[in-house]
Formats: structure tokens, sequence, C-alpha cells
């Protein structure tokens, strides 16, 4: 993440009386945000390992072009997703105001969800070049595929439900948030609003969603009961059985230990972000 400017106001500092995140009334403190880690290079690769210097040379140029390859395309990523979440929230509006309803709302933006929400599965990758931990951006991205594909695509009965509105609109919300943030963070040009809103939204959005997502697949079961799709029954030459209806009660299941995991990474993340920075005086 690049460095913001050092006469940048002090995000989390005595700001106006509007803000939620005040810090008691003293002399101006200005804040020098920490400079941003570099994504972690290999030690060949940053020469700090043996090695001439031209070969130390080499391999913190290939770091610094490796490093602005990647941040162009982190950017071009990043605006493309709050581009494709955004065109998503413009279409459901615009599909309730002109038919008054939200059944159709679905199918009239399937293909758009489709391949933003399985685009982020390059957010794993991702990992590798952002201070993130794979655990947690992978349960998130494939909980979300499950829902796309194994749910909502799999299971046409229940596309008009109101919790799959109800859970499409927070994950709108959620990225468009979210991806604005990582974007406007990379410009070094973050409005306070985008941040605060990244690291408070989904205190509520979250456990929204996720209600969402859970009564959408409750809705689903007596669906996959009946139809006993994408189960196996035995005998079969495999001997083996698998039953998708008894599959989706370990899923929702799987929420309970798994949810809470992720909801305090975010807790952790925004206690960094917006109540960790280091505050130092402005030097004369
Ligand atoms: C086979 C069946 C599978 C079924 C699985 C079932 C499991 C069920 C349990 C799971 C339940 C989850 C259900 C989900 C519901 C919803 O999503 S509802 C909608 C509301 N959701 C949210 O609000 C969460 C949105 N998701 C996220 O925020 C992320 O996905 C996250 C992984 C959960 C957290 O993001 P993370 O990146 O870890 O935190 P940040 O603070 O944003 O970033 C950390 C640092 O990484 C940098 N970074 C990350 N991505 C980028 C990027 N694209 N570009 C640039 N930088 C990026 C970021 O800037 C931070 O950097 P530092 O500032 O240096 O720390």
């Amino acid at each position: 993440m690049g460095r913001a400017p050092e006469s940048a106001p002090a995000v989390g500092a005595a700001p106006s009386s509007s803000s939620s995140f005040s810090v008691p009334p003293r002399a101006p403190v200005y804040l020098r945000l920490e400079p941003a880690r570099e994504p972690m290079a290999s030690s060949e690769e940053d020469g700090a390992g043996n090695g001439s210097v031209e070969e130390k040379e080499s391999g913190k140029k290939a770091h610094r072009r490796r490093g602005a390859v990647t941040t162009a395309w982190l950017i071009f990523y990043n605006i493309a997703m709050t581009a494709g979440w955004l065109v998503l929230a413009i279409a459901m509006a615009r599909f309730y105001l002109e038919n008054g309803t939200h059944k159709g709302i679905y199918k009239s933006i399937q293909k758009t969800l489709k391949f933003f929400q399985t685009f982020a599965l390059l957010e794993i990758v991702h990992c590798a070049v952002v201070h993130t931990s794979v655990l947690v951006t992978g349960v998130q991205v494939s909980s979300r595929i499950f829902m796309v594909w194994f749910i909502t695509h799999s299971i046409k009965q229940i596309q008009n439900e109101e919790s799959v509105i109800l859970f499409l609109v927070v994950w709108t919300v959620t990225e468009i948030t979210r991806y604005s943030f990582y974007t406007f963070n990379m410009l070094n040009h973050l409005p306070y609003f985008i941040k605060w809103a990244r690291y408070n939204f989904f205190i509520i959005l979250y456990p929204v969603g996720v209600v969402g997502e859970l009564l959408t697949i409750y809705a689903a079961l007596p669906y996959v009961k009946r139809s006993g799709m994408f189960s196996v029954r035995l005998p079969n030459k495999y001997n083996v059985s698998f039953d998708y209806y008894y599959f989706l009660l370990i899923v929702m299941a799987s929420y309970v230990p798994m949810f809470p995991q992720l909801y305090f990474h975010m807790l952790r993340q925004r206690r960094k972000v917006l109540h960790g920075e280091v505050i130092v005086e402005k030097d004369d």
C-alpha cells in the first residue's frame, strides 16, 4: 500500500464533531501512516541472500518490477470489481423500480453476479501479495461460490425467495465498499467515509448476509430432498453414497463455528485500521 502524504490529516485524530471516532480534544496531531509494507519478497528476490552486488541489485529490481506489475494488476482488479458490483446494484434497483417486485431480480442479474463472484476466486491468489489470511479469504470466497453456483444457480425454485434478495443486496453494498476501499487505498487518496464504511458496515451487514444465506439454503432443502439432486444412492459400483440434503444441513451447521472466525477477523482489522494506527506529534 502506498504512503499517505505526511500532511495528511490524522485519521482518527481530533476531527469535526460528526466523526464517531473522535480522540480527546488536544493539540492537532498528525498521522504518518506506517510506510506500506511491500509484499514480502523471498531473500533471493530482495537481494538479501548470498550473492554478488549485481545479483542483489537485480533481485531488488525484479522485486520492484514485480511490485509495480502486481500493484497495477490489483488496482485494475479492484476498479473492475467495484464497477461490476456497482452495475449489479444499479441493475437490481432499476428492475425493482420498473417492476415493483423482487420476483425476477435474480434472473435479471445472474450472469453478472456469477461472473464477478467467480472472478473473486482470484483473491485466494492475491493473498500471496496482500496482507490477508488465505484461510479467511478462502472460507469467505468459497461460501460465496457455493451460494451462487450450488444453491441459487442449481435450485431454480428458490431464486425468487426474499432471502436471496436480502443476501444479494448485502453482498453488493459490502463489495462496493470493500473494493472501492482497496482502490482508493492503493491510489493513496482514501476518503475517510470509505474507510469508515469498510470497517463499520460489516458489523450489521455480515450477520444480515449470513441470515439471508442460511434462509436461502433452508428454503432449498425440500426441493433437494424431493429431487435427490447431486446425491449418490447405494448400491453402486463404487459402494459410495452421498446425500446433498444432509450435506446442506452440515453446511448450515458449519456457519456456527466458521462465521465467528470471519467476523472476529474483521473486528481485528477494524481495531487495527481505525484505532491501532500510530499517532505521532507532527515534527515542527
Ligand atoms: C464446499 C462448501 C463450502 C461452504 C462453506 C461454508 C462456510 C460458511 C461460513 C462462512 C460464512 C460467511 C458468509 C458470508 C456472508 C457475507 O459475506 S455477507 C456480506 C457481508 N460480508 C462482509 O462484510 C465480509 C466481506 N468480506 C471481506 O471483507 C473479506 O472477504 C475478508 C477476507 C472476510 C476480510 O478481508 P481482508 O482482506 O482480510 O481484510 P481487509 O482489512 O480488507 O484487508 C487486509 C489487508 O489486505 C489488503 N487487501 C486485501 N485485498 C486487497 C485487494 N484486492 N487489493 C489491495 N489490497 C488488498 C488490505 O488493503 C489490507 O492491507 P493492510 O492495510 O496492509 O493490512
